[in-house]
């Protein structure tokens, strides 16, 4: 469904792209938007002076309401439910551990942004990727609230199975499933109704064992897999398979496997990424940070040219550290440093 705010944001062009059928209310009430694509279909409406109005009988207001009502009328009648569409994510401040308000009031995070959290070990970096995953309504022990497309979120992203509302990637991974890794990637298939399933599921493999070191199989038992190897099946699962929009990283980095490679098989355009992290390179790949101490966020950081020129840096530095672990798991001695 979509809402007046979402109206708000989109180009005529987008309106389009998303909802074909919008051209025939555009045609059916006689609104040539030739030349307009780019514009919002409020301005396009606000170009009309006053006498072309009173002629032609337009009436903005109604004409907005109307556009709304005809999508979501033609969505009902297609059955196309777009209703998991996020396109922000909103954290309204609460309070810290000393129950001081948080420093700042709201923040939005659009799609396609990559936001990392930092900040010292216990300061709640986890806590806040709970609050988002819960979907906080100001019942929590920070007191803060989350909104979801600028409004309080439907009580179903809490309790859905199937459309969950956010894929959290988390420290500890755990599989107590007597399966092996081919079964469990059909159970994932299945239940997200995958059409070409084998594919997607050659494909999970593949990008999984791009991210571990020691390749597995489909008929590994996933309770066999190392910390690693998990991580990365779990990783190149909610990459490929799912389709929630909000992703949430807890420390990708305790992992043992290619964590900006992982981080580039997560981030689409299509999604909000959230990951709380000590590393200063995958911190410095985000848009912006939040940073946080003592339970309450105290700053956000936009990354700005200078930091990620910093991050180039910090990649070769990566990479030499990257190759002295590769040698050190060889069994070859340290001896020297190769770049
Ligand atoms: N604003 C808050 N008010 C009350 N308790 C909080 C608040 N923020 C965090 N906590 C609590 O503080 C504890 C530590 O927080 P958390 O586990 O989120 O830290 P962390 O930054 O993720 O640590 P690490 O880097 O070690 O993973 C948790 O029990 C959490 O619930």
């Amino acid at each position: 469904m979509i809402n007046r705010k979402q109206l708000n944001d989109l180009t005529i062009n987008e309106i389009l792209n998303q909802h074909p059928f919008a051209l025939s209310f555009f045609t059916d009430n006689k609104l040539d938007v030739e030349g307009f694509q780019d514009s919002t279909f409020i301005s396009f409406l606000e170009h009309f002076t006053e006498e072309e109005r009173d002629e032609w009988a337009i009436d903005t207001t109604k004409l907005v309401e109307d556009i709304i009502i005809y999508i979501n009328n033609m969505l009902d009648f297609l059955g196309i439910k777009n209703e998991n569409t996020v396109d922000s994510l909103t954290i309204i401040s609460g309070f810290d551990k000393s129950g001081q308000k948080e420093n700042f009031d709201s923040i939005t995070i659009n799609k396609s942004e990559i936001i990392s959290i930092v900040g010292p070990t216990g300061s709640g970096k986890s806590r806040l990727l709970a609050d988002i995953e819960w979907t906080a309504n100001n019942d929590t022990p920070t007191g803060r609230s989350i909104l979801i497309n600028g409004e309080k979120p439907d009580k179903k992203w809490r309790f859905s199975s199937g459309n969950k509302l956010v894929a959290q990637l988390s420290q500890n991974m755990n599989f107590v499933m007597d399966l092996t890794v081919k079964e469990f990637l059909e159970l994932h298939a299945k239940s997200r109704m995958v059409e070409n399933e084998e594919q997607v599921i050659d494909k999970i493999i593949d990008a999984a064992n791009n991210l571990a070191g020691e390749k597995f199989n489909l008929s590994t038992p996933i309770t066999s897999l190392s910390g690693g190897q998990s991580r990365a099946l779990m990783i190149a699962d909610t990459a490929i398979l799912s389709t929630s929009p909000i992703v949430l990283i807890d420390e990708i980095e305790n992992a043992g496997i290619d964590r900006k490679k992982a981080l580039n098989l997560l981030v689409s355009k299509e999604k909000i990424v959230l990951m709380a992290t000590h590393d200063p390179s995958l911190a410095l790949m985000a848009d912006k940070r939040i940073v946080i101490n003592n339970g309450g966020i105290i700053k956000i950081i936009k990354t700005d040219k200078q930091e990620k020129d910093m991050l180039m840096e910090l990649e070769k530095m990566d990479d030499i550290i990257r190759s002295l672990r590769d040698s050190l798991r060889n069994g070859k001695r340290i001896n020297h440093i190769s770049c």
